[in-house]
């Protein structure tokens, strides 16, 4: 007896020919090419899924060759989705693959063409990708599987719009924050340190780290507040606003002139950044940044008493003595904060410098060159695992600055911190150093910074691969409509259960995304005017599908109110000229909170459409919410939150916000039962389960 078998032979026997030849005719989505994205690919197209859309943004970077099998170091620089169809193509010729260099947010894959596909998976790294994506599902009804790792840990989680919960029913948690004082002025952990160095390269408000307001700041100036870009856009490009409309408001003057001198002394350090380099060695940029940032800046803060009495005070750096390897760490008490106040050599014997005092002497400690880590002296550790004296962490600054200062003379208009990019890196390190010199803190190698500032947890090939094989099977439950099988699945740190399965949750009933009612409107932004529209969707309430009739709605566009009861300029302004084109969203919400909120994508008219046709084309029936549920009563067992000091920062490009509050309401018991809302585990906002009565256990960096 002889067996035939074919490629599809054993996937046939598996899944049975039933289900085996739909997957001839799905057409998948799978958003991300990376580390998950791989991996899921070539089981996508070896299980035999049809027709494949894969869509990623990036290119290929080095440091994913490790993990991310379908590129080769050949490829680096080229585009992800399309070096991965170019591999994985190939594994089965049965199926069609269409590789899109793209983000998942242009205007271009609006809601027909979320719809055009059966399943969509995401291999994402970031939130705010994963909600776009979670929205676009929703409102095409399209299933979706939310993916993510974490070093060993991974969760799948299938989504069905009003089948189970959808990523948005939960509220994230916040990323980590800081109070803006302990960066600014009173770290205490090589964190702070770092996070400082970083908004040297990047905005403090706009990565959302910094949290608050500090006292000891008299006015909201970027300087004030402590954002300072060397190599980022000019904050205050605009003159001196913010310092004198502060004066004007008699803020007090010293201060006032104080922020001012501040202010100029760093805008002087930018311009020599952005100048031809001089043989002036005192018109170095390194050496100008250096000594505003370690040298007069500390000072400034010194001469504040009050910040210094119960905690050590930092000490000025000096460049030549460091340069020349005289340097001293001084202990400046509060009231000695002249140039020359009484040293000592931070030996930890003196108690207000004395913490991480012994780190600080190694830094210090110059004859030693440099350093290695841990036991081992073998010179062949790697250079990034090398504890830098503080005269090569001034050596690096000085280089890394130059090459940075270089950049920008080249053209480049803005550096942002990033992980792989070396000079930022270098400059990251170094500052970061030199700071936690001067406030006793323990440096950290370059391969630490690297880690705490990327927020890196190291990548697993192994439990992306398990991940995606997991993804496979959520997607064939999905498409086989088994809704009972469908799970949230997790890999966990227990060697006794490393696998664990949760079934899936409700939808929150006050989610201001699954619980939306979606519609999808076709017409020329051009030629509509939002009261039009508004109106027109409405409609007379006169029967069904005629919607609700007229009735009191504010609307908005993402967080832009564009109308109200009490606020209706824009109502015969064009939908384009308020910015509402394809892609986006009109979100209509009723004034007494009592029918449910209605999201109207908008699309364009289809092709063709003759010139003097209708300029929008409603959806047919009209859209009509249903009731709201009541909010229930607040449950005593919960303390509300805290917002004394951890406050998150408010965004950079904070627009009005909505009036109601979308997903804030009171959340009922079964949201709180939600096995998924649990440990976070990623910086994006991955929400990891153990078990169901884990405590909340975070890899927070604890605050001062
Ligand atoms: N808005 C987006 N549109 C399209 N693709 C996106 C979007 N946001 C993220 N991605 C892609 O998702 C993928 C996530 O993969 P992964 O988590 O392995 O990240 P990576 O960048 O490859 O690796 P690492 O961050 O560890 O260097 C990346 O390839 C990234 O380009
Ligand atoms: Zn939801």
């Amino acid at each position: 007896m002889t067996f035939s078998t074919s490629r599809t032979t054993h996937a046939e026997a598996i899944l049975g020919r039933e289900l085996h030849a739909k997957l001839a005719d799905t057409k998948v989505l799978l958003v991300g090419a990376g580390g998950i994205g791989c991996e899921l690919l070539k089981n996508l197209v070896l299980t035999g899924f049809g027709h494949i859309t894969v869509l990623d943004l990036d290119t290929i970077d080095l440091s994913n060759l490790n993990r991310q099998f379908l590129f080769r170091k050949k490829d680096v620089k080229q585009s992800k989705a399309l070096v991965a169809a170019q591999t994985a193509g190939p594994f089965n010729p049965n199926i069609h693959l269409t590789p899109i260099h793209g983000n998942i947010k242009e205007p271009q894959y609006d809601l027909s063409w979320f719809k055009s596909f059966d399943l969509v998976l995401n291999a994402l790294d970031n939130l705010d990708a994963r909600r776009h994506v979670n929205k676009m599902c929703m409102a095409a009804e399209v299933p979706l599987v939310e993916s993510g790792t974490a070093g060993y840990l991974g969760q799948v989680q299938p989504l069905l719009k009003d089948r189970t919960e959808c990523f948005d029913c939960i509220p994230k948690p916040t990323p980590k924050t800081f109070p803006v004082c302990t960066i600014r002025s009173t770290p205490s952990q090589p964190i702070h340190c770092i996070v400082w160095a970083k908004s040297y390269l990047m905005s403090f408000q706009s990565n959302t780290v910094v949290a608050g307001v500090c006292l000891t700041q008299a006015s909201s100036s970027p300087v004030a507040n402590g954002v300072f870009q060397l190599f980022g856009e000019d904050e205050d490009a605009g003159g001196q606003s913010d310092l004198d409309e502060a004066e004007k408001q008699g803020e007090n003057a010293q201060e006032i002139a104080k922020l001012r001198q501040e202010q100029q002394a760093f805008k002087a350090v930018r311009t020599a950044l952005r100048t031809p380099s001089t043989t002036d060695p005192n018109a170095d940029p390194a050496k100008m940044a250096f000594q505003k940032v370690f040298n007069a800046d500390i000072r400034n803060l010194l001469s504040m008493a009050d910040m210094w009495r119960h905690r050590a005070p930092p000490t000025p750096l000096d460049y030549d003595s460091i340069h020349d390897g005289t340097f001293v760490l001084r202990s400046v008490k509060s009231d000695q904060a002249a140039p020359n106040g009484n040293g000592a050599r931070a030996n930890g014997k003196n108690g207000k410098a004395s913490k991480g005092s012994s780190a600080v002497e190694e830094m210090l400690d110059d004859k030693s060159g440099i350093r290695e880590q841990g036991p081992s002296s073998d010179a062949a550790r790697l250079k990034d695992q090398k504890t830098l004296s503080l005269k090569e962490n001034l050596n690096l600054f000085v280089a890394s600055t130059h090459r940075l200062a270089e950049r920008l003379r080249d053209g480049e208009e803005t550096i942002s911190f990033d992980k792989d990019d070396d000079d930022t890196l270098d400059f990251v390190t170094a500052a970061a150093n030199l700071r936690s010199a001067a406030y006793g803190i323990a440096g950290k190698t370059r391969w630490e910074v690297k880690e705490m500032a990327g927020n890196i947890i190291p990548a697993i090939a192994t439990t992306n691969a398990i991940i995606s094989g997991l993804i496979v099977l959520q997607a064939l439950h999905l498409l086989r409509k088994s809704y009972d099988k469908l799970k949230n699945v997790f890999i966990q740190f227990k060697p006794q259960l490393p696998l664990s399965t949760v079934g899936v949750s409700h939808p929150n009933p006050s989610c201001g995304v699954c619980r939306d009612v979606y519609a999808e409107l076709r017409c020329d932004p051009a030629r509509v005017t939002l009261g039009e529209v508004v109106n027109s969707l409405l409609g007379d309430g006169d029967g069904e599908g005629r919607g609700t009739g007229p009735r009191d709605v504010s609307v908005y566009e993402d967080k832009r109110i564009l109308s109200d009861p009490d606020f209706d300029d824009n109502n015969d302004r064009t939908l384009e000229s308020l910015g509402v084109t394809r892609g986006k969203f009109l979100t209509i919400v009723d004034e007494d909170d009592e029918l449910a909120t209605i999201a109207v994508a908008i699309s364009p008219l289809p092709e063709p459409h003759p010139a003097d046709g209708p300029a929008m084309i409603l959806p047919s029936p009209l859209p009509s919410p249903p009731a709201k549920p009541k909010p229930a009563a607040p449950m005593p067992s919960t303390p509300p939150p805290s917002t004394a000091v951890k406050r998150p920062a408010p965004d950079d490009n904070e627009e009005p916000l909505p009036k109601r509050a979308r997903t804030n309401g009171a959340i009922p018991d079964s949201v709180f039962a939600s096995p998924s809302k649990k440990r976070k585990l990623d910086e994006d906002g991955l929400v990891m389960l153990d078990t169901a009565n884990e405590e909340l256990r975070d890899d927070v960096i604890e605050i001062d």
